[in-house]
């Protein structure tokens, strides 16, 4: 946590203002039975009217000014604990974005997303207290200690003795519910899990009719993390009447033994209320360090696990010199290059060898995790080679800037994501400047501009969540109008075309051959008719190359290519 809590040093002279607000409010918590004390000795008991009078004011003023530093420093401390969050949101999310694709597989985007959101509110939540708790419960405590032993040093027996047994207690009930709400934390990461596989995939849990299995699912996270909320519960129950019998115990025992002590004249009614008091204070601020430790655990938990995303260094970095890639415009050129997934039993590809030039199409061909998208992936460096060299423009990718290897990469992943905002927004996503004619020019290529010009509020219509008011095929064309407006060098299609029907897939990529001509086109693609005119067909068969060459060579020389082509010809001869 100590780690997290380095993030304040921009909060420090607010920390230092409400330490002081603190320390007052402390001050006069203890002031005031002192005062309580003199006006049951001077004021009642000489039955001094106006002196009552004067303390009583007195009392009055002091408490309300503790009253006022009290709720400044809840002010201050709130801000600083939700600035504190806002540090932490920021750190992540700039940090996540760094991140190469590896390290996003490693943590998977929901945890991701659960600590940016729940765990940082956890640790705010404890920030507050923390600021509010940490000095003064300990601070009043032994501040009333002190003066409770000035009132009476043989009264202060009874705290040595309630004291540590009050301790012993609240260690026993805490080192039974600390491990428990351990558990609690990572229970609720599970029913998050559980909900949000729910709500992503509510169209598959429909379709094949799972909702009671998925119901079953959750039940069963829910009831485990009921089940454990109740014996913490059931434990926590158990403090508070052990805290107010000791509370109770004790205040008997100081008005028996005190009352002893006033008979025999060695002690005055004044401070016997006084001491009364202050075992009162010293109870409730020992109550309030007990409740404080309930939520560090969980907090301890919550920061464990934003440090470990904010410790995990990005695998793929610019290099300290980068290289520019000067003349040479479009090239792409793979030298023997394998790549494995992290923990992946055999490699995605291996000896993967080609070059494309500006002009031309590559198409890369291929069964279903014959590595396809692994390659396109390593042009724009999502990931980084195990062996070999990816070139653009005759640099290898990693003696490059990402930022300039990628302003010259119009990407078309496989998923078509788009983004909450207007057509003519996203569309300008890779091309802050473009003008309307850029925008309506590559819809047109990208046969976007039809479907785009029937919607009531045509570029305007504002897209839904990831784009989920447009059909498959529509948001690929969207996708690929967005990488067409930047005009790039070069060109990755990663099986763009799939939802397209033939026909739309026939003329958009007639009117792509037209605009993308002196750009590199690498196109990936299950369909053979998308592929045929392609300069250069590559067909990769597990993780391998089985041939390179055009339709024609292939169909001659490469069995594997044969067999795609006659297993999708006989299926459509089929339909
Ligand atoms: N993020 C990942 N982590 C681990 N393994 C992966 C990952 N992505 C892909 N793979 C594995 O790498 C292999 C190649 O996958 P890839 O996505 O490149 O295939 P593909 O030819 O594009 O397939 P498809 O046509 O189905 O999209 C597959 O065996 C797949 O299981």
């Amino acid at each position: 946590m100590l780690k997290i809590y380095k993030n304040l040093k921009g909060y420090i002279p607010h920390i230092c203002v409400i330490l002081v607000l603190i320390f007052a409010q402390v001050l006069t918590d203890l002031y005031l039975p002192t005062l309580m004390s003199d006006i049951v000795n001077t004021g009642i008991m000489k039955e001094d009217v106006n002196y009552i009078l004067h303390m009583g004011g007195l009392m009055i003023g002091v408490a309300g000014i503790g009253i006022v530093c009290a709720v400044v420093a809840v002010m201050i401390g709130s801000r600083v604990a939700i600035g504190l969050g806002g540090i932490l949101r920021s750190k992540i999310f700039r940090h996540v974005e760094k991140f190469s694709l590896h390290e996003f597989d490693k943590f998977g985007s929901s945890t991701l997303i659960t600590r940016t959101t729940n765990d940082i509110i956890q640790i705010q939540t404890v920030t507050i207290l923390i600021i509010n708790m940490m000095l003064r419960a300990p601070l009043t405590a032994i501040g009333g200690i002190i003066l409770a032993y000035r009132e009476d040093k043989s009264l202060t027996i009874i705290f040595a003795i309630a004291l540590p047994v009050l301790i012993a207690v609240i260690a026993i009930i805490m080192s039974r519910a600390m491990p428990l709400f351990k558990q609690v934390q990572k229970k609720l990461d599970k029913i998050n899990l559980v909900l949000r596989e729910n709500l992503t995939g509510i169209r598959v849990i429909r379709a094949f009719n799972r909702i009671g299995h998925e119901n079953a699912r959750f039940d069963e996270a829910n009831q485990d993390l009921t089940r454990t909320y109740i014996t913490v519960n059931r434990i926590m129950a158990f403090l508070m009447p052990v805290l107010m019998l000791a509370l109770n115990v004790m205040q008997l025992s100081i008005i028996w033994f005190g009352s002893v002590r006033v008979d025999a004249g060695s002690m005055n009614i004044g401070a016997l209320a006084a001491f009364i008091q202050y075992a009162a204070l010293i109870l409730i601020n020992f109550i309030m360090l007990a409740m404080m430790f309930i939520f560090i655990p969980r907090a301890q938990a919550a920061s464990e696990r934003i440090s470990e995303v904010l410790e995990t260094a990005p695998e793929i970095l610019d290099p300290a010199e980068p290289k520019h890639a000067d003349g040479e415009q479009g090239y792409v050129e793979f030298r023997n290059v394998c790549f494995s997934y992290q923990g992946a039993e055999r490699p995605a590809l291996s000896g993967v060898s080609f070059s494309a030039k500006p002009g031309e199409t590559t198409a890369i061909i291929g069964g279903t995790g014959s590595g396809k998208s692994t390659l396109v992936n390593l042009i724009p460096r999502f990931y980084d080679v195990d062996e070999g060299q990816v070139l653009v423009d005759g640099v290898d990718v990693r003696e490059q800037s990402q930022k300039e290897l990628r302003a010259k990469i119009g990407f078309v992943p496989q998923k078509a994501i788009l983004f909450t905002g207007t057509i003519t927004a996203n569309l300008r996503y890779g091309k802050k400047d473009a003008t309307d004619e850029e925008i309506t020019h590559a819809s047109e290529i990208a046969q976007a501009s039809g479907f785009v010009g029937e919607m009531r509020e045509g570029y305007d219509t504002v897209l839904a969540e990831g784009g989920l008011n447009l059909s498959g095929g529509q948001k690929q064309r969207l996708s690929i109008a967005r990488a067409l407006v930047r005009r790039p060098e070069i060109y990755v299609f990663d099986d763009s075309f799939s939802a397209l029907d033939f026909k739309t897939d026939a003329r958009l990529r007639a009117a792509l051959k037209k605009e993308t001509g002196d750009a590199t086109v690498l196109i990936v693609a299950q369909r053979v008719g998308t592929v045929m005119g392609a300069d250069r067909i590559i067909v990769l068969d597990d993780g391998k190359v089985a041939g390179i060459g055009t339709h024609e060579e292939m169909m001659k020389t490469c069995e594997v290519y044969r067999e795609i082509v006659s297993s999708q010809l006989s299926e459509e001869e089929l339909a």
